[in-house]
């Protein structure tokens, strides 16, 4: 190549297909960063414009095999142009469609006249160009494939989305001669099955490219062939997985297709959610324990084979095994495992002609084996999935019969307790509206000489007092009330008459508790206490107001109490609010203090 060619725009000036000459060229004329990058740039688009080719010939490939017609009207390895000009009146398109789905497009026309420069009756040839096409464009909307704009088949269009296209329908129709099952998917590692390695065009440029440096090339060509094998491997990567995926799909269902087969005899036996969770669990538990199980038996495999029978192996020896054991394998996968979905990726399905081993024989025994295994583990299977349906049942009827039982309760319940409720109250009323006690207030300390009047408390309410300054009849009286409480008598013991009369307000009654008494004889100490701190001193209005929260907040689900307070004082036959604050003592109205459950 001479020396002095312009390079400032080598890309578009020289549409060069040799990258190693091209490569040379620019690092024999120190080139320049920009020219570096307008190399890699190249090299790229050539990589991509390769890429792109395969893919087209892959379409073109299975369009030729799907419609005998177009083996006539597309080359094997059509450019572009051709490409275009083959598909766009629709008719291949069309049929291959409705192989791949018949009936997808009811209306195919079959002779189409496409004036691809015409004038003349470009009409009626557009028409038909447009059914075809529009038929198929919109059908294969409707299967939710990979689709592409009519404009596409246009000179300038994108080839490029039409063999997108392509391949999604070849996908998605090999996934459906596979049976359908699993998941089926568009965009697996597409591979590139022209590489460019050492091409026709690279070898002719070699003798004039004198400078090229060998050790650059073959690490040029290691890298490309790392990139070769890795995309291989995602290749079989993605098949197994598939495979793997077709295999769990068909062992679930062959299970529960197993199962539902059994269970056809058994009257109303449910197909219901909890039946499939138990089976796909007890199916992803098999599932895994046999591919742990054929972990081990791969493991045990290798290492003895690396072990060898005459030493260790060399690397290339260890491969070959390998081969030849994925061979064997590969010959006892049934045919349809290998029609696994790959969209755009090449089918490679490894049928060796092998003859009956001894190795065949033990696969063929372990496999018998495994299958019995699970026959067993579907019984047991069916016998615990029966046994929990039993169990559930049992409980069902148990708690049925359990909550009629609470139905019948509750409602009986409310009568109960309305009845005592009644009851309760008409006992308060009998033992009178109106009752009075007698406290007698202990001395005081100073006071522990003093003599006392009280001679005599009954248990009935009797009280004797002593007059010390009267003789005779005069000098003992009697008095009668509900009850006295004697002077040793606590706090507690005297709430405990009063106790029922605050369960009657909460059912509406008004009740009205008083102390009277002459100054110092304990009204205050009875009803407040002499020590507000401990609950034990506490007096009748504390321990009142105490019970009537507690009892209110066990009602708290159908009444809702509010509670209000008031103090007051008769004094003089005066009425004084105790609750006002700012020292008044204002007669009315009085404050209204409300308590909320807080208190
Ligand atoms: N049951 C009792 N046990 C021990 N001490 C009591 C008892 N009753 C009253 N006391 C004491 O007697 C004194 C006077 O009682 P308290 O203040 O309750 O009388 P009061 O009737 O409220 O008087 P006033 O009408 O002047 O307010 C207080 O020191 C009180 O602690």
């Amino acid at each position: 190549m001479p020396q002095e060619t312009n390079y400032s725009n080598p890309v578009f000036t020289s549409p060069c297909k040799n990258i190693r000459g091209l490569k040379s060229l620019v690092s024999n004329n120190e080139a320049s960063l920009y020219t570096e990058e307008i190399f890699n740039d190249f090299e790229l688009a050539h990589r991509k414009a390769e890429e792109a080719a395969a893919r087209r010939y892959q379409a073109a490939e299975w369009l030729r095999r799907m419609d005998y017609g177009a083996t006539e009207t597309l080359p094997k390895e059509p450019s572009e142009e051709e490409f275009r000009l083959a598909l766009r009146n629709g008719l291949i398109l069309c049929n291959v469609l409705n192989k791949v789905n018949p009936g997808a497009v009811l209306k195919v026309v079959e002779n189409p006249i496409i004036a691809v420069q015409a004038t003349e009756g470009a009409a009626q040839s557009a028409i038909q160009y447009f059914e075809n096409m529009r038929n198929f464009l919109v059908a294969v909307k409707d299967m939710q494939l990979l689709t592409f704009e009519a404009s596409d088949m246009e000179k300038g269009g994108s080839s490029n989305k039409v063999v997108d296209c392509i391949l999604c329908l070849k996908g998605y129709y090999e996934w459906k001669q596979a049976g359908g099952i699993g998941v089926w998917r568009y965009g697996g590692t597409v591979k590139i099955t022209s590489f460019p390695t050492r091409s026709s065009s690279l070898v002719g440029s070699e003798s004039a490219d004198d400078s090229f440096d060998e050790s650059e090339s073959s690490q040029y060509e290691q890298l490309l062939e790392f990139l070769h094998l890795s995309n291989e491997i995602s290749i079989e990567e993605s098949k197994t997985a598939n495979a793997l995926a077709f295999l769990f799909d068909r062992f679930g269902l062959r299970l529960l297709q197993a199962y539902l087969r059994e269970s056809n005899g058994i009257e109303e036996f449910p197909l219901n959610a909890m039946v499939i969770d138990t089976l796909l669990s007890k199916v992803v538990k098999d599932f895994s324990a046999m591919l742990v199980s054929q972990g081990s038996q791969l493991g045990l495999f290798l290492k003895k084979v690396l072990k060898g029978e005459v030493g260790s192996l060399s690397k290339s020896d260890f491969m070959e095994a390998i081969s030849q054991y994925l061979g064997r394998k590969a010959s006892l996968v049934p045919g349809d495992f290998s029609k696994d979905c790959i969209c755009g990726g090449k089918r490679e399905i490894l049928q060796h002609a092998i003859s009956p081993s001894p190795d065949h024989a033990d696969q063929i025994d372990r496999l018998q084996k495994q299958l019995q295994e699970l026959k067993l583990r579907y019984q047991e299977t069916k016998g615990e999935v029966r046994q929990i349906q039993l169990n559930w049942e049992e409980e069902l009827g148990r708690l049925e019969h359990y909550i009629k039982n609470l139905e019948v309760a509750s409602s009986s319940y409310q009568k109960v307790l309305e009845e005592n409720r009644v009851l309760y109250n008409q006992v308060q009323d009998l033992k009178g509206t109106i009752r009075v006690y007698c406290r007698v207030r202990p001395f005081l300390p100073g006071q522990s000489n003093g003599q006392s009047t009280i001679d005599y408390i009954g248990e009935n309410g009797n009280i004797m007092v002593a007059n010390p300054f009267k003789q005779g009849k005069d000098a003992r009286k009697m008095f009668l009330f509900n009850k006295v409480f004697g002077p040793k008598v606590s706090q507690e013991q005297i709430y405990i008459d009063t106790q029922p009369l605050i369960r009657s307000v909460l059912d509406g009654f008004n009740v009205c508790i008083f102390a009277y008494g002459q100054t110092g004889s304990g009204k205050t100490y009875t009803m407040s206490g002499p020590d507000l701190t401990t609950e034990e001193t506490w007096g009748v209005n504390y321990r009142a107001l105490r019970d009537l929260f507690q009892l209110s907040k066990t009602k708290v689900d159908f009444i809702r109490y509010e509670v209000g307070v008031q103090m007051i004082e008769i004094y003089n036959e005066q009425v004084r609010d105790l609750l006002v604050s700012d020292g008044s003592n204002r007669r009315y109205p009085f404050s209204n203090f409300t308590f909320h459950e807080h208190l």
